[in-house]
């Protein structure tokens, strides 16, 4: 089936679509551009490096969730965020069709500190661990360490590892 925006895949009609935020902090070093990184330690995608980021809660603002959930798993509070990313994520091991916001945390403040759910690390940008994130990750995050914003869906395989078939393409939020 193909859709205007060149989706390559029916969505499963069983799963209903679930909100979840994913929220990127960066910082200038002398040694280049560096981003803020977690190590998942429990639940979805444990063991894996990834931004900072959980459900939106039921009467909560999708940006709301996002600050919360940053301060939560790496003690960071943003005071701006701009939203950059819309990404639709399908897994069988996942029962819902995830719609995850992707935000880059424009003005933050606070040490990063390690919680029950994320140990935080920054990463040079051109040395990301990409073999130890999600696979769509290496899509996609060429476009957001460029300043771009985007939005694409991706249809895991029966592993829920790989990816079978995806698209991806540039937007706006404005
Ligand atoms: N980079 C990337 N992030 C992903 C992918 N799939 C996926 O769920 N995420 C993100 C979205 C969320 O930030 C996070 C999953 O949320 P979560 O299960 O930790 O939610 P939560 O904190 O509310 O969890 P919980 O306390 O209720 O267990 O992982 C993916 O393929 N790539």
């Amino acid at each position: 089936m193909t859709q205007d925006h060149g989706t390559v895949a029916a969505l499963p009609q069983e799963k209903q679509p679930q909100d979840l935020t994913l929220v990127f902090c960066r910082r200038r070093t002398a040694d280049g551009p560096e981003i803020l990184l977690g190590l998942k330690k429990k639940g979805f995608g444990t063991g894996k490096w990834n931004g900072f980021g959980g459900k939106v809660e039921a009467g909560e603002s999708i940006e709301v969730a996002a600050k919360r959930e940053l301060l939560e798993e790496a003690g960071v509070t943003a005071t701006k965020v701009a939203k950059r990313g819309h990404l639709t994520f399908v897994l069988d091991s996942y029962e819902h069709i995830m719609k995850v916001h992707l935000y880059e945390a424009v003005e933050w403040h606070g040490e990063p500190t390690e919680s029950d759910e994320m140990a935080p690390r920054w990463y040079r940008e051109d040395a990301l661990p990409f073999e130890l994130m999600w696979a769509d990750d290496a899509h996609w995050m060429p476009l957001f360490l460029a300043g771009k914003s985007f939005e694409g869906e991706f249809i895991f395989k029966p592993d829920s590892v790989s990816i079978d078939t995806h698209w991806l393409r540039e937007a706006s939020f404005e």
